[in-house]
């Protein structure tokens, strides 16, 4: 057990007996515990990881809860909000959001208990919520709660469309609980949130931006991050995802490295992640293409058949993900290859820690002998930097957040129909990439060039983003990039 940093005798509220039961509370590092003094012992312990706030209040109606006694007038209550890991009648695990109300009547006046239960407040914050001063943050930033701010886009057409009305039913009352002030910006259409980010001199004041939305909306925040002035600084603000569209490949991710219950309730794990304020280095990769000079992606890269899938889909949005279901089953049945040359360069065990020199120019050769060149038809050509592309898409089960690694997926013609939907149907799995028609790769840097008799009915995807089909090439930026996970 880890040392005990505040002890106190509370009384335990529960369902609406507002003068409670006795009890010692204790608050160590790791958790809260609470101990009835009589008899029982009955002894309830919160994760201090599980808690996402508390305030302060005093009982708003003297007459509810206390018919049977005198008018209390100087008790002051400290309710915990936390959601703990609980299991469901199929023993699968889910959060679930609980209450702790503790009543405060340790001395004869309601301000001194106030300042009391403020001071139990203040020291759960400092447990619960990351004090952490961000680079990009200047040293004078004072780090108090009104200081903590985030800056939140939703983008109301997301997925099924319901982005806004999640975020005032539910994301809402989560920042009130976690006592997070934040400026919410609706965006109105295609880059909106990449020229807020790229343009905003109030930036660096901000503890976070935070994506309500699909993986669309995070590409334009780490885009219009990397085409800041600042960004060697503004690259360190922390991006939190919260799921609303129909590609959500890094929330997906991000729960997955804490092993959460993300399908149960995908929400709540990822406003979990944003509401702690804790936040990791994440892997970018910077992208070339003929028509792009420079740009930033955090998830993946594709040609071929899955982009295709991807894009061709997106009519289908309406449906949520399930839109790569339907799309996978159409682009199988008119499978298509494409001619190209893929070149890569493999992890030989000396992952960069730091930034690897830049590549050259598209239309120069590679140079270094250590490149793999390959030449021919393919179907699928797919890379990414973490585990899930999707929800059900475990594309790079062995990818970790900060690795320094592209996973990077080849497969070549031919393949049969049946081939490519076993492809397809293993990825939910991740035991695609022990297909022997499959080449699945780390690697640290990548050239597609596609040949010129490829037709404008293919697609490059960049992070679920569309763009022509054109030469490009992706190198690692290690832990570039910063994101709120707990
Ligand atoms: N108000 C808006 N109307 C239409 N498009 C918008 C709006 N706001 C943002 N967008 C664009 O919508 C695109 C998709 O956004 P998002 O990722 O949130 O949803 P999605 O349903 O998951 O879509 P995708 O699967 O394409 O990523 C983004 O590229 C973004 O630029």
């Amino acid at each position: 057990m880890s040392d005990i940093i505040q002890e106190d005798i509370f009384y335990y509220c529960e369902e609406k007996n507002f003068r409670g039961i006795e009890s010692k509370v204790c608050l160590s590092q790791l958790s809260l515990t609470i101990t009835e003094t009589g008899s029982g012992n009955k002894k309830r312990t919160i994760n201090v990881d599980d808690v996402i706030g508390c305030l302060c209040m005093r009982n708003q109606d003297p007459n509810e809860g206390q018919r049977n006694h005198e008018q209390d007038t100087v008790s002051v209550f400290l309710c915990i909000y936390f959601y703990s890991l609980s299991k469901n009648f199929k023993k699968s695990p889910y959060r679930k959001r609980e209450t702790a109300l503790l009543r405060c009547h340790k001395y004869p006046s309601f301000v001194e208990n106030c300042d009391h239960v403020a001071k139990w407040q203040s020291m759960l914050y400092s447990l619960i919520q990351s004090k952490e001063l961000y680079p990009h943050m200047s040293a004078t930033t004072p780090n108090t709660s009104e200081s903590r701010r985030l800056l939140i886009f939703v983008n109301p057409n997301s997925g099924p469309g319901v982005a806004l009305k999640t975020f005032n039913t539910r994301i809402r009352s989560f920042l009130g609980e976690a006592n997070i002030s934040y400026d919410l910006i609706v965006t109105t259409h295609v880059g909106h949130c990449q020229k807020i980010v790229q343009d905003s001199t109030d930036l660096p004041k901000y503890t976070g931006i935070v994506a309500v939305s699909g993986d669309g909306l995070l590409y334009e925040i780490f885009n219009g991050l990397f085409a800041r002035e600042d960004w060697a600084t503004m690259c360190e603000i922390p991006v939190g995802a919260i799921p609303q569209g129909s590609g959500n490949g890094l929330a997906r991710s991000l729960a997955h490295f804490n092993d959460e219950p993300y399908l149960y309730d995908p929400l709540v794990v990822s406003v979990l992640n944003v509401v702690k304020l804790k936040s990791r280095e994440m892997d970018l990769c910077l992208i070339n293409t003929t028509n792009f000079p420079k740009l930033i992606s955090f998830l993946s890269v594709g040609w071929g058949l899955m982009a295709d899938i991807d894009i061709e889909s997106e009519r289908l949005r309406m449906i949520g993900e399930a839109r790569f279901t339907v799309g996978a089953l159409a682009r199988v049945m008119r499978l298509r290859t494409y001619k190209a040359t893929i070149s890569y360069l493999p992890v030989d065990g000396n992952v960069p820690s730091e930034q690897m020199a830049p590549l050259p120019p598209l239309d120069e050769p590679l140079s270094d002998q250590r490149w793999v060149t390959e030449t021919g038809e393919f179907v699928c050509i797919y890379s990414s930097m973490v585990p899930f592309i999707g929800t059900d898409l475990f594309f790079a089960p062995k990818s970790v957040l900060n690795d320094g690694i592209i996973w990077l997926m080849i497969v070549k013609a031919p393949v049969s129909k049946f081939q490519v939907t076993q492809l397809l149907l293993s990825m939910d799995k991740g035991t695609h990439v022990q297909l022997p028609w499959v080449t699945f790769v780390p690697v640290t840097a990548f050239r597609l060039i596609p040949d010129k008799s490829v037709g404008p009915q293919s697609y490059l995807v960049v992070d679920g983003e569309k763009l022509d089909t054109q030469a490009i090439q992706a190198q690692i930026l290690p832990r570039k990039g910063r994101i709120f996970m707990r």
